[in-house]
């Protein structure tokens, strides 16, 4: 398709925009230096895939700029605006499906998505329809006014899908979205990013299934001892550490190359030889 001037001078101008900025971010618990200094500027537009080994920092990146975590050092820009703790209306661009997330078991889907709608500034009639019609494009139009405390893992990870987007963010932090999706609606969620993304949104995509980052990013950061260590394209990754797929590059530059030692010796315990 050709595009016209005018769509190439809004394509290039939504390329140039910044909707996040890290300065210098670091964050102590206790002793443990999580976050050593994290600079990070990301375009409207990009799908940055975030990875780290367990307990890098990633979660804990993503809930400061959520405003989740507090106690900080550095600086958290939201297209353009610092965010400081009395911040509030950034939020509002904002969609978030947590790694691990407290869903309202006693409410049903209808009173939970009507009521995160409702927060984010839509008037009720409004998050009711959209809520509806998004169930139901995920197959499950006949719970909606069902419990979420009778729902399947899958099941509630749509509901917490369709909370993140209900009022149509900006910019999507997601944690291990995949988390309980069948593949079908996994084959159906990578495009919904892809279509969100060639809408200018903008994705943060924290996962450790690396087939799935190498194939949606287009722009892999790695964080290792909370400081990152690598920043780039898949391909620009493959070339700077000569090797083939995203899980290889994750081993080598987190110097990991233990795994069949480590595999024998948990076998061995196991079976208490
Ligand atoms: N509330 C907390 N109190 C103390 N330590 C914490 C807290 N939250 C996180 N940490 C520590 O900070 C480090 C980073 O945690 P974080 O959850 O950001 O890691 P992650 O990269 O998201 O890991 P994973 O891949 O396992 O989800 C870990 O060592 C963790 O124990």
């Amino acid at each position: 398709m050709e595009l016209t001037s005018r769509e190439k001078v809004i394509v290039i101008e939504q390329n140039q925009e910044i909707a996040l900025c890290l300065k210098g971010l670091k964050k102590d618990y206790g002793s443990k230096q999580v976050l050593k200094g994290i600079d990070l500027t990301v375009q409207r537009g990009q799908i940055i895939g975030y990875i780290g080994p367990n307990g890098a920092g990633k979660s804990t990146t993503i809930k400061i700029i959520l405003g989740l975590e507090g106690d900080y050092s550095g600086k958290v820009e939201i297209f353009g605006e610092e965010v400081t703790e009395q911040s509030v209306d950034y939020k509002r661009k904002i969609g978030y499906v947590p790694e691990v997330a407290e869903l309202y078991d006693n409410l049903t889907a209808r009173e939970y998505l009507t009521f995160v709608g409702e927060l984010y500034g839509l008037d009720f009639q409004t998050a009711d329809q959209k809520a509806q019609q998004l169930m139901k494009v995920f197959g499950l139009e006949e719970v909606y006014h069902a419990r979420i405390a009778s729902y399947s893992k899958g099941m509630r990870q749509k509901v917490l899908i369709i909370s993140s987007l209900i009022h149509n963010p900006d910019l999507l932090f997601l944690d291990e979205p995949l988390s309980g999706l069948d593949a079908n609606s996994v084959m159906v969620f990578k495009e919904i990013l892809a279509v969100l993304a060639a809408q200018g949104k903008t994705i943060f995509y924290s996962s450790h299934i690396m087939d799935v980052v190498e194939k949606i990013s287009n722009r892999i950061i790695l964080i290792n001892d909370g400081n990152i260590v690598a920043d780039g394209s898949f391909d620009e990754l493959k070339q700077q550490n000569h090797e083939g797929t995203l899980e290889q590059i994750f081993n080598q530059l987190t110097g990991f190359n233990e795994h069949k030692a480590l595999a024998e010796e948990f076998v061995a315990i196991v079976q208490g030889v």
